[in-house]
């Protein structure tokens, strides 16, 4: 676990980026940092591997103050994602994987099968891409490089920072799903910063809205929508809302009659019985997190949604019937 205590950061400037924040990252979790531009999210992460030294108050990493850790140590000890990942343009792909692996002194045959288990995860071909250098990849393929080496020691904590941001939509949607399906198979404590409400609702356990240095809310998903602590919080939410009306139709769908097809009973789809309230329907989406909702009315399909379109759509209704009572 890691754990923010009254932690301020006052830049050299006289800019005080976090104004006494207290934060607890649990074990295995993936939690989301998020929120405006210039709120604080980077600085916080930061000062996680002490890339940014704090003002005053303490991290602890499992119950130890990082003031006493050595630096060199403790990044070699967690993983770090950043927008534009920087691979070195001169190492293979295999060695830009495997680079911590080999300055921990790990044996050829060890990071090198790490190196393929990793590749393989995240749908690069070794036999293809491991002698490639960087240059020769993709956007989407050397952002999956920077993940996979990332984890490639085995931290137990991994930092991203915007890492799928300038990534084209569909490579990012992609990662994300990736992203979600490492972290279900291997339950690293991860801290992701991210400004898109979309992507922090789609992958995270745990997400933290930042606000000009203050954490004005940290809950599940789930709570974030059905009860945002505050009017910043929930106009952070709705501001993201993307188009709305179509979703609140098809949600009024769902409610009203929807039948979903027995073929579609794979994994990644979900029913919702047609006398679900509106909250037990956000609470299917989120504890069964399906990846995709299909909705059907007269035996037809009208349409299809992902799992944080149907939060924003329910989170909108329940706003809805909140203002009409
Ligand atoms: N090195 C620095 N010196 C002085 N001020 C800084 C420095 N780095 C960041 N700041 C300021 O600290 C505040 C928080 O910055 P930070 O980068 O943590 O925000 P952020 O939420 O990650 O923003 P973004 O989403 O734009 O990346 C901002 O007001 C920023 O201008």
């Amino acid at each position: 676990m890691i754990e923010f205590k009254n932690v301020r950061k006052v830049y050299e400037d006289g800019t005080e980026a976090i104004k006494g924040i207290d934060l607890k990252i649990p074990e295995g979790k993936l939690v989301a940092l998020i929120g405006p531009s210039g709120c604080g999210k980077t600085t916080t992460m930061k000062m996680i591997n002490k890339l940014i030294g704090l003002t005053s108050g303490t991290i602890t990493i499992n119950g130890r103050d990082i003031s006493e850790e050595d630096e060199v140590e403790l990044r070699r000890s967690i993983g770090y994602v950043i927008q534009r990942i920087g691979l070195l343009p001169h190492m293979t792909i295999e060695e830009n994987i495997s680079l911590t692996p080999r300055l921990k002194g790990w044996k050829k045959e060890k990071y090198e099968s790490r190196v393929e288990e990793l590749m393989n995860l995240v749908g690069l071909e070794p036999g293809i891409y491991r002698k490639k250098y960087p240059l020769e990849l993709s956007g989407g393929q050397q952002q999956r490089v920077g993940v996979i080496r990332a984890l490639a020691a085995e931290p137990p904590i991994i930092l991203m920072d915007e890492p799928f941001s300038a990534l084209d939509p569909i490579s990012r949607e992609q990662l994300q799903d990736e992203l979600k399906h490492i972290q279900n198979s291997i339950h690293k404590t991860i801290v992701f910063v991210t400004h898109d409400i979309d992507e922090a609702l789609k992958i995270a356990d745990v997400i933290a809205v930042m606000r000009d240095g203050k954490i004005e809310q940290i809950s599940t998903p789930r709570e974030l929508i059905s009860s945002p602590a505050n009017e910043f919080v929930r106009s952070f939410i709705g501001e993201h809302r993307l188009n709305v009306s179509k979703k609140e139709f098809l949600v009024a769908d769902i409610m009203d009659d929807a039948s979903i097809f027995p073929e579609f009973e794979a994994a990644e789809y979900e029913t919702i019985p047609h006398d679900a309230t509106l909250s037990e329907a956000a609470g299917m989406f989120v504890s069964k997190q399906p990846d995709k909702l299909v909705v059907m009315k007269g035996g037809s399909q009208v349409g299809s949604v992902s799992r944080s379109d149907i939060l924003k759509a329910v989170a909108s209704e329940s706003r809805r019937e909140a203002q009409s009572q």
